[in-house]
């Protein structure tokens, strides 16, 4: 079977300065693939790339077999930026209707998905509210509701629980893990949070723009024989300031 998620010696520039360099990322069907690295890094402008927000200057990437950027795919890709996309003016319930007017599901369906996600994000009882009057982390938690609505196979979610508390983090990761294990759903997390990279299965850890090591959590720090992810980081080259 080919990998969910192929990135082949993508590199990309911008005004003169390196940002990817090279990358080639395979990311297999049913895996929670972390993308970990410092800020800077060029974890965002990779998974924009996978999502077809942004174009490699060399290199190719690839999403179930189709060439990135590619809009058919899109129904398959649910996609949670590190800044939110919403809609002020609207109801928490407007914003999940309006993404999911973009989407090929039926009237009935789009209100199955609604309350569906709504529960999954602990928005239920807030779903009339303008998201003017949401805090920082019920935007997020409706960001995140957003990728959901579709139910795609493919998840890319970009920093998804900053700014979300330890309980509902929890929830959320809980979640990941049923979307993976029930639904066979791929799942693209980019974190700087070592505690959340060690949930993955497979981690790439990145800095400049280049694949430092990468292997599942614990391959990685028994091959480094260190006890922790930031040790690994250290030892592979990194630097986490
Ligand atoms: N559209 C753009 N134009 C110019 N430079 C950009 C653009 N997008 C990103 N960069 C630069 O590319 C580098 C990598 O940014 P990127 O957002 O991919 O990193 P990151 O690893 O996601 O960091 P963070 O964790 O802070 O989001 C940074 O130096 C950033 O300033």
């Amino acid at each position: 079977m080919e990998p969910v998620v192929k990135i082949n010696n993508v590199s990309k520039t911008y005004s003169k300065k390196t940002v990817l360099d090279n990358i080639s990322i395979n990311i297999e069907n049913g895996q929670i693939y972390g993308l970990i690295g410092p800020s800077g890094a060029g974890k965002t402008t990779l998974v924009k790339i996978m999502v077809g927000m942004e174009k490699a200057d060399t290199g190719t990437a690839h999403v179930l077999d189709v060439k990135m950027p590619n809009l058919n795919v899109m129904q398959d890709i649910g996609y949670m930026a590190q800044s939110d996309a919403l809609y002020l003016d609207l109801t928490g319930e407007e914003n999940l209707q309006f993404f999911a007017s973009l989407f090929r599901i039926n009237k009935a369906d789009q209100k199955k998905r609604i309350s569906y996600v709504a529960e999954l994000v602990n928005l239920t009882d807030h779903l009339k509210k303008k998201v003017s009057a949401y805090s920082g982390g019920m935007k997020r938690r409706l960001s995140l509701g957003i990728a959901l609505i579709q139910n795609p196979s493919v998840l890319i979610l970009d920093e998804p629980t900053v700014g979300i508390d330890p309980e509902l983090r929890l929830g959320i990761w809980n979640e990941l893990y049923r979307l993976r294990n029930s639904e066979g759903k791929t799942i693209i997390i980019t974190t700087h949070v070592m505690d959340e990279a060690l949930k993955c299965d497979v981690l790439a850890m990145i800095r400049d723009g280049k694949v430092l090591t990468r292997g599942t959590p614990k391959a990685l720090m028994q091959s480094y024989n260190v006890t922790n992810l930031e040790d690994v980081f250290i030892k592979a080259g990194g630097n986490l300031s």
